[in-house]
């Protein structure tokens, strides 16, 4: 199947994943005019009456025989071996063009590797589907476009079985042999070409694909000839002040992150600021400031937003959900005010004065929200575009006027490649989650980035890195981003989980867990719980487990629909569907009020992806719970590492996890399966000076110590 049956695919509705499937009936015309608008699932919308229950039994899912094969959508290779319909293997895919010898083999030529990283950059790896050279020839099934093959799978197997028939069946297998992979995108090396929603070249470490990003862009979304035309035009947010300014309350342990240490190594820091007023910051942007609900800085603000101000570049590693983002939109849009940026005028080609780049869609356009929220009723604009939604909406947007862009870095690759956006006047670039942007292996990207015409040397830039994890490796890469004079600020462990996370570490094998995963729901009742699990299609099948279980579901991940991550999120934010099954797509930056609970149904493969993952509770002072299922069979890697982030979180740690790590215990062992990720300084050797503060500003030492933290025993 070539292209032109994507096409012809997106015009009918199409199930990409078999959670909508539920919904196909519910099939209604998008504001857009878009034909394939989906709900997501839900309880609700499952438990409306016999025709549903219908619809999955036609399908096949709900069949004694499907769900009581408990193995199905959690043991791969029974998955793919297994060819009793239902779940396991769905006619329109299962055994119609896959080798089944090839899964079982744990066949790792990259094809249909399903990767946890589905963040913006989904659409490559399909894309990367299409080319699959030799991968199961003269089978239309197989060949049939990529980005919808989880979608055809879906939809086939709803005819025949069910949509289990996804083509990912052996990727459970694929993604252990990615997982401990290489480093810099080496996970992606099978997947090299440009998608159609994100189109930017392989995330191979090696920066394979093509040689010019800007060749990408113009053979990427808006070309025609490199997969469907992405028509969704997400709706505008609310216009109104109240709806700008909605924000939800500081929790009772906001007052502790004063006792949190906060290193800052480089030359000559400017000393932090403890109140806002410090800053010195214009009228307007105080008034949003207390519009907003915030009396009181966040550690990570006291010290980078003087940094900032100062002129200065900055990485900052501060702990999840402690007020990272308005720590560099507050001193950004306070120069900006300061130079008298006024709001640009409708013009072709847009140069803004900041660029702001977050590695997965919701991310970037939750910075957004906060940077509209701060430049409320400034001449300031700013506009956000990410892939999975139409070039020419983006196009629309940046031609209005652009002072801050927020981007993901495919759809920026796009829009410079268009030449819509001129970076001659860039003064300030911001790299949110800068490490997954780089460990996802985007370094290539942002180095084109940064080398592209007209965009100012790093000399004449300010650029500014945030994330709450930075493993060492990530920390000598962005050093070339950079000005060699950058401060680097720690707030308290690099690496380190929020200590307001409450965390429990269960040990359970895989054909347990999703018993145990009910029984935890059913108490935590409507509570809102994030349910992390590793792969897209394992997320589709938790997910409609959880609505068959009567449990309000839904999921977001890497392979649904724009429209439907948006609705998926939409419908978690507002407690219709308490309960979130994602992939980690959702581990990074999201800030959704309310969440009580994150379960790691299945641990991720790194420990700062942990991190991450259980920050999504327990932000800006609440607290929050958060349940690992680990399985011995598979996450023993995670033990050391994990039971040195239960320790620095002061944590009890089970017995039979230290055992664990204690009999995988590995010499010079140092946190991450990857490197150094308890790196808790500045892994420049040449800065003079390291300051530990506690964040009431008073320092607990002014000379430079050793790195004490690399080894966790
Ligand atoms: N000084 C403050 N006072 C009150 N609320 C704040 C303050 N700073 C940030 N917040 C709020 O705290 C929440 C978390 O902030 P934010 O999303 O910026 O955290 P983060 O550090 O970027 O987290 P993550 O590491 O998960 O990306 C947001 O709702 C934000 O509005």
């Amino acid at each position: 199947m070539g292209d032109e049956d994507w096409e012809a695919e997106i015009i009918k509705p199409h199930v990409s994943s078999y959670v909508p499937v539920v919904e196909k009936d519910r099939f209604s015309s998008g504001a857009n005019g878009d034909t394939h608008n989906r709900t997501p699932v839900s309880t609700t919308d499952m438990d409306d009456g016999p025709s549903r229950r219908d619809h999955f039994m036609r399908s096949g899912f709900g069949s004694g025989r499907s769900l009581g094969n408990r193995d199905a959508g959690e043991s791969n290779k029974r998955e793919t071996t297994s060819t009793g319909g239902g779940f396991g293997v769905g006619k329109g895919f299962g055994n119609r063009g896959f080798s089944h010898n090839k899964f079982d083999e744990g066949d790792s030529s990259g094809f249909w590797r399903e990767s946890n990283n589905d963040c913006e950059d989904f659409q490559t790896r399909k894309r990367g589907f299409s080319k699959r050279g030799g991968y199961q020839d003269g089978n239309d099934a197989e060949s049939s476009g990529p980005s919808r093959r989880g979608g055809r799978g879906g939809f086939r197997g709803c005819r025949a079985g069910f949509g289990l028939a996804s083509p990912n069946n052996e990727n459970n297998e694929d993604e252990g042999v990615q997982r401990r992979g290489g480093f810099f995108g080496s996970r992606r090396s099978a997947l090299s070409a440009t998608g159609n929603g994100d189109t930017y070249p392989s995330r191979s470490g090696s920066g394979s694909g093509r040689d010019s990003w800007k060749a990408e862009a113009e053979g990427g979304e808006s070309g025609d000839t490199q997969g469907p035309k992405v028509t969704y035009i997400p709706p505008p947010p609310p216009e109104d002040e109240d709806s700008i300014f909605a924000h939800y309350q500081t929790g009772i342990n906001f007052d502790k992150y004063d006792t949190i240490l906060v290193e800052v190594s480089g030359h000559e820091p400017p000393p932090a600021i403890l109140t806002f007023e410090e800053a010195n910051l214009c009228q307007t942007l105080n008034n949003n400031i207390a519009k907003a609900g915030y009396t009181k800085l966040t550690p990570v603000q006291k010290y980078s937003i003087p940094i900032i101000l100062a002129g200065r570049d900055l990485m900052a590693c501060a702990q999840t959900g402690s007020g990272k983002t308005a720590a560099f939109l507050l001193p950004i849009l306070a120069h900006l005010m300061r130079e008298g940026v006024t709001a640009s005028r409708f013009k072709e080609l847009q140069e803004p004065e900041c660029i702001i780049v977050a590695p997965t869609r919701e991310l970037i356009n939750q910075i957004y929200l906060e940077a509209r929220k701060f430049s409320f009723g400034t001449c300031v604009r700013a506009v956000v575009m990410y892939g999975g939604t139409q070039l020419g909406h983006s196009i629309r947007q940046i031609v209005q006027g652009c002072n801050i862009l927020c981007a993901t870095p495919g759809r920026l690759m796009d829009i410079i490649g268009k030449e819509k956006i001129g970076l001659k006047q860039i003064k300030y670039l911001v790299l949110d989650e800068a490490d997954r942007m780089l460990d996802m292996g985007f370094g290539p990207e942002m180095k084109k980035l940064i080398s592209c015409p007209g965009m100012p040397s790093k000399e004449q830039r300010q650029t500014l890195m945030f994330s709450a994890t930075f493993p060492e490796e990530i920390q000598r890469l962005a050093g070339e981003f950079l000005k060699s004079t950058y401060l680097f600020v720690a707030v308290g462990q690099v690496g380190g989980a929020c200590r307001d996370v409450q965390q429990t570490v269960v040990q359970i094998g895989q054909y347990s867990k999703r018993e145990k995963l009910v029984e935890i729901l059913r108490n935590t009742g409507d509570e809102r719980t994030m349910v992390f699990v590793e792969t897209k299609k394992k997320a589709d099948f938790i997910a409609t487990f959880l609505c068959q279980e009567k449990i309000s579901t839904t999921s977001i991940h890497g392979d649904r629909e724009q429209r439907e991550r948006e609705q998926a999120l939409g419908d978690f934010r507002c407690g219709k569907c308490p309960v979130l099954v994602a992939t980690s797509v959702a581990a990074r930056g999201l800030d959704i009020e309310n969440v009580q609970h994150v379960i790691n149904f299945d641990l991720p493969s790194t420990i700062d992806e942990y991190v991450h993952r259980i920050g999504r509770t327990g932000r800006c002072g609440n607290t929050g719970r958060a349940i690992s299922f680990f399985d011995p069979e598979s996450d023993n890697h995670l033990a050391q590492p994990l039971v040195k982030v239960l320790t620095d979180a002061q944590q009890d740690v089970p017995a039979w996890l230290e055992e664990i790590a204690f009999s995988t215990y590995t010499p010079g062992f140092s946190g991450s399966t990857r490197g150094n990720m308890f790196a808790s300084v500045d892994t420049r050797k040449n800065y003079q000076g390291k300051s530990t503060l506690n964040t009431a500003g008073f320092s607990t030492s002014q000379t430079p110590t050793p790195v004490d933290d690399e080894s966790w025993d």
